[in-house]
């Protein structure tokens, strides 16, 4: 038994202790059952008729129904051990997940994660509801088998004694020289899994590369991992299910025929031959619901790494300790920022010095792999900096609450994200309480309002995972209402128009240049014809500015900008 698991079991302990105590209870019956079938059988034997044995025939009938409802309250017992590890377990990832932040949480794979928190939680929760119950009362109960029976023979119990002890020692040393590690199937699991939402997120594009049949045969190639890990994990268990049934036969045959010997010769009463065989068979009874839930325990602690590795992961940001209040004002600045993604990579900035005066509209441009988005994702402390500091307001962001410094920006990414659900929900993402009216201002001011009033159930309609049903300009429009309507003082655009249709661009570009006006505005911007009447422009390359200064002017000096906007005329 693993220590992660004893520790993520503590929230449920309650319910696991009413789970043994249950399950001991249901012990208690099999061995009263035991008893009184010994005496059944001798008063039969000894009376020749039923009379003698009716008290004790309605004993036993009595204590088959009360195990009856034992067993009923154990399932219930159960079920809500497992309901409350599903729910707390969930709770517990999800926060944590949160609170890690989506820099650490992108650095995992989606799959990886997926199959943490769905098929792990599940793992465990048999664990916790199942087999850790039928750990105790598998003790409790050969105990409470062997002491009963010591009191009826000693010499017998001896014996039984050392069958049920016999069992998880030859199962121990099996289980060691035999079983895979379960964190195998995990690891193929979880392979399986996130390449397979892989392959769904990106099925048009391996549609479009006619790579739909190389991605299959891959898919497969992890498909028939996984069922090797669990062929090999299968073969090994149905194997330890015969040695369990074997020592366990053994056990009873062993018993029977030594106290057989013994009544023969006249060393011991019949009924405690009766006793001694029944209670032979309880004593394993314990064990064999063991036995049963033995997968539940591999395939736990497989399980248990991941989860209480993602629950021990530390936040790649933190709180700080001594928040400071909002900044007054929101000039932003970078002094002398230098920051890597992982250790040993080129530094995706170095010594990045640059300000954005409140309300000024700045553009960053550069080429591909430049740093720009780096930028945007540092000013929205997706990662700390290794080296410099980044101040909103004249404030270290750093000292900044997280949900503070993100209540002052609003972001048009790239990629965004629209979440299943309808327009409306998706555009009440950056205000909850925003009216119907105030939605409406804000898709209209973004000209999405008459597309979306064109569809059958106007701003109600749903849209698919990942805005499926939209097309990309439209998706884009969505999110700059959606930034519109959050009406953040700071405004983030990365290619806030790169794939919007040119009938739309002019209008687009007109109204971010009135929402920018009254904002401090950073753009990331490809096309440079979009920028022009941005108030300054930072060129960047290799990590660095390389250049700062008004459209005209940079063209002027011929030198980065003038480069780019070359290069750009040669791409068109
Ligand atoms: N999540 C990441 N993990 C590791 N390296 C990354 C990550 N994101 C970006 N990089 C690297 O950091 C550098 C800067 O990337 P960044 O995305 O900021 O450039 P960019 O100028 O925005 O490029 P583009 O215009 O193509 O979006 C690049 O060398 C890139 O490979």
């Amino acid at each position: 038994m693993s220590r992660q698991l004893l520790d993520l079991a503590w929230p449920v302990r309650s319910k696991i202790a009413m789970s043994v105590m249950i399950g001991a209870l249901i012990t208690g019956c099999y061995l009263l059952q035991g008893v009184l079938l010994a005496l059944i059988l001798a008063a039969l034997i000894a009376e020749g008729g039923l009379a003698g044995a009716v008290p004790w025939l309605f004993g036993f009938a009595s204590v088959v129904l009360i195990r009856g409802g034992l067993a009923w309250l154990a399932e219930m017992a159960a079920q809500a051990t497992a309901l409350a590890t599903k729910e707390e377990l969930r709770r517990k990832l999800l926060t944590r997940l949160i609170e890690i932040g989506p820099g650490a949480a992108a650095r995992r794979k989606t799959g990886d994660l997926q199959t943490t928190i769905v098929a792990g939680v599940e793992a465990l929760e048999s664990y916790y509801s199942r087999y850790l119950p039928a750990v105790f009362v598998a003790v409790f109960g050969c105990l409470s088998v062997l002491l009963g029976l010591a009191f009826v023979d000693w010499r017998s119990a001896l014996l039984l004694g050392a069958f049920v002890a016999a069992l998880p020692i030859a199962d121990f040393f099996w289980l060691r020289w035999r079983m895979p590690k379960s964190s195998g199937i995990f690891v193929a699991m979880g392979e399986f899994g996130a390449y397979l939402l892989d392959s769904l997120q990106g099925i048009v594009t391996l549609k479009a590369f006619h790579a739909i049949d190389r991605r299959r045969a891959a898919l497969a190639d992890r498909a028939g991992d996984l069922r090797r890990e669990a062929m090999a994990a299968l073969a090994v268990t149905l194997m330890r299910t015969g040695l369990t049934g074997l020592i366990t036969l053994l056990g009873i045959a062993v018993v029977l025929s030594f106290n057989s010997w013994r009544v023969a010769a006249g060393d011991l009463a019949p009924v405690a031959l009766f006793m001694a065989l029944f209670l032979a068979r309880e004593a394993f009874r314990p064990l064999e619901r063991l036995e049963k839930e033995f997968h539940t325990a591999w395939s736990a602690s497989g399980a248990a790494a991941p989860i209480a590795e993602l629950l021990a992961a530390a936040p790649l940001v933190s709180e700080p300790e001594r928040p400071a209040s909002l900044p007054r004002h929101t000039d932003i600045s970078f002094e002398s920022v230098a920051f890597n993604y992982e250790d040993d990579a080129k530094p995706a900035l170095s010594s990045v010095s640059f300000t954005v005066k409140e309300n000024e509209f700045v553009a960053l441009v550069g080429p591909s792999g430049a740093g720009k988005s780096t930028v945007i994702s540092l000013l929205l402390r997706l990662f700390n900096p290794q080296a410099g500091v980044i101040r909103i307001g004249g404030t270290n962001i750093c000292d900044l609450p997280l949900d503070t410094l993100r209540s002052l920006i609003s972001v048009v990414s790239q990629d965004t994200y629209l979440f299943h659900g309808t327009i409306a929900d998706n555009l009440r993402l950056a205000k909850p309480s925003a009216t119907m009216p105030e939605i409406q201002a804000a898709a209209q001011a973004a000209h999405i309002d008459a597309f979306i009033l064109s569809l059958p159930k106007g701003y109600e309609t749903e849209i698919g995972e990942r805005g499926a049903h939209l097309s990309g300009g439209q998706r884009q429009r969505i999110a700059i209402a959606r930034a519109l309507l959050k009406d953040a003082p700071i405004l983030l655009l990365d290619e806030a128009t790169s794939s919007v249709d040119p009938r739309n661009e002019k209008a687009i570009q007109d109204s971010l240049d009135a929402l920018a006006r009254r904002r401090t505005t950073l753009v990331i911007a490809h096309r440079l014809s979009t920028i022009r009447k941005a108030d300054r422009i930072l060129v960047m390359a290799d990590g660095r500015i390389v250049e700062e200064g008004p459209h005209d002017q940079l063209e002027r000096r011929g030198e980065h900008y003038s480069r780019l906007m070359l290069a750009q005329g040669e791409a068109a």
